[in-house]
């Protein structure tokens, strides 16, 4: 099964309450929240405040990217906030099993970020404290950049490593992938491996020059390219 979630900052920012309702109406999955500080990364975006805003617009998972350090003190505010999935970046983590378990214990599902150049073996000792693993196909910080090709082999690299785990453990742990996702690569990018897919300016950018009001047709022709895969 693939997901779809709208990244919300190629979102219009003036209402996002209907951007929200809309494109779940249109058939996406997930909401992306991505959470910028302009300290871990150079751009600053939205906090719990809106999180908690756009919550009654949707019962559709909320999926907080956390690209801001340190991190865990505003974990507990996302929770409180209705985020369904909480992700950061090891980097900016003292303490990454502590962060995960702060994740959990406020009822969130959790999972690591990994920048393009970020090694893998962070994840090595956490593995039952990961809902999901986030791959980053661009580096984090701004919406609309290219897919970085190198990531396909990471891509599939981490795809090895959780299907292994899968099968010692029993627990499927979802592989996420953000950055340049868009209606020509989505396929390539589903073949090495990952099962959801965030894209921000291909769902918001394109619906919003077709039609201001609904995503349908790009979400549709997204959807159309993973069936080619899953079939
Ligand atoms: O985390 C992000 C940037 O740090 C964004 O989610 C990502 O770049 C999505 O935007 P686009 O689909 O336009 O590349």
């Amino acid at each position: 099964m693939f997901r779809i979630a709208p990244s919300l900052l190629s979102a219009d920012f003036a209402r996002l309450g209907d951007e929200v309702a809309r494109v779940i109406a249109s058939g996406a999955d997930w909401i992306h929240f991505d959470v910028m500080d302009n300290h871990y990364v150079p751009n600053l975006t939205i906090g719990p405040l809106v999180c908690e805003a756009i919550r009654p617009h949707t019962t559709a998972p909320i999926d907080v990217h956390l690209m801001v350090k340190p991190v865990d003190r505003i974990i507990p505010d996302f929770a409180r906030a209705g985020a369904d999935i909480i992700t950061f970046h090891p980097e900016a983590s003292e303490h990454i099993d502590r962060s995960l378990g702060l994740i959990r214990d406020a009822g969130c599902q959790a999972g690591l970020v990994f920048n393009p150049a970020t090694p893998l073996h962070h994840m090595d000792h956490v593995m039952d404290r990961l809902d999901v693993v986030l791959l980053m196909s661009v580096n984090p910080g701004f919406g609309g950049q290219a897919f970085i090709p190198e990531t396909l082999d990471k891509l599939r690299a981490v795809r090895a490593r959780l299907d292994a785990y899968e099968a010692r453990s029993g627990r499927r742990i979802l592989l996420e992938i953000d950055g340049g996702v868009k209606i020509d690569n989505i396929a390539d990018i589903a073949r090495a491996g990952a099962d959801t897919f965030v894209a921000g300016s291909a769902v918001f950018g394109a619906g919003r020059d077709s039609d201001p009001n609904r995503y349908d047709s790009v979400i549709a022709a997204l959807r159309a390219e993973l069936a080619k895969v899953a079939a």
